[in-house]
């Protein structure tokens, strides 16, 4: 793999050219709008594969499904109507025609969503949808960004570029609590846990995102801002491009 990164004609990469960049972390390590802004920097795709199992969740609840009937749930995984597109500074998600881009970061979304990622035949199902995903967004745009809990290590373990995108739980419960609440004092800190270190709690039962497996690179977030985050993932891509 020899991609030349920063290259405004990136759609125009050979297979040989692609660059598959794999993050994993844990909620609030920025992996989303870090990921965003690195597949927008290397004019590559992104791919969003919790906003994945939020549209499943979604739909199932739409649909009166009970969450902890697994064989209705991995049933409804299998036929969701799913649509993403990949564009960085656009990311949109429709499920049956239904735009869902909002409806789907809801609390009700955020506290269930872990009951269907914690399904072993949905997780298999959704291996599947996100690799072949993963190799028609590359193939459009010369490369692609995906980011998720299990992407460096089931999903795409063999991507050209693995990180773990990590912070402390401290400086993740304070980024969430400002996003959802505006504030990161101690009641809003109390009230952004559950959709923190709770859900992590449960998600952890089935992947591995907080140490990093062979081969992959950790990028600790916690005493970085935004920019700095994302300059630290752009120089891990850099040099595993130029290594590989
Ligand atoms: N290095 C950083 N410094 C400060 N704030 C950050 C940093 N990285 C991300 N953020 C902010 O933290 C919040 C959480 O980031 P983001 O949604 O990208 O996390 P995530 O890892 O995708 O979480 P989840 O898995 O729960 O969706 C956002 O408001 C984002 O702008
Ligand atoms: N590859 C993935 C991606 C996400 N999940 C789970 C973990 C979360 O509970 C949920 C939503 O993810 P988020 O949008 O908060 O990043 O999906 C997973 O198990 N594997």
């Amino acid at each position: 793999m020899t991609a030349v990164i920063d290259d405004p004609a990136a759609a125009s990469r050979t297979a040989d050219e692609q660059v598959v960049v794999a993050i994993d972390g844990p909620s609030g390590s920025g992996k989303s709008s870090v990921s965003r802004a690195v597949a927008t920097r290397l004019e590559v795709g992104y791919l969003d594969t919790g906003a994945m199992y939020r549209a499943l969740t979604w739909w199932c609840l739409e649909r009166g499904l009970d969450l902890s009937d697994q064989d209705a749930v991995a049933v409804a995984s299998r036929e969701l109507p799913l649509v993403m597109s990949h564009d960085p500074q656009a990311p949109a998600i429709t499920v049956d025609g239904t735009a869902v881009d909002l409806a789907i970061r809801e609390t009700r979304i955020s506290e269930a969503v872990s009951a269907v990622a914690t399904n072993l035949a949905v997780r298999a199902d959704m291996k599947q949808r996100q690799r072949v995903l993963i190799g028609e967004i590359a193939s459009a745009t010369g490369g692609v960004v995906a980011e998720g809990r299990d992407i460096t290590t089931v999903v795409a373990p063999d991507a050209d570029v693995r990180i773990l995108l990590t912070a402390s739980e401290a400086a993740r419960l304070a980024r969430r609590s400002k996003e959802l609440h505006g504030s990161d004092d101690d009641s809003s800190l109390e009230r952004t846990r559950e959709q923190v270190v709770a859900r992590d709690a449960k998600d952890s039962t089935v992947s591995q995102f907080s140490v990093a497996a062979d081969g992959v690179v950790t990028v600790d977030t916690s005493d970085l801002d935004f920019e700095q985050s994302v300059q630290a993932v752009l120089d891990v891509v850099r040099a595993g491009v130029r290594a590989g």
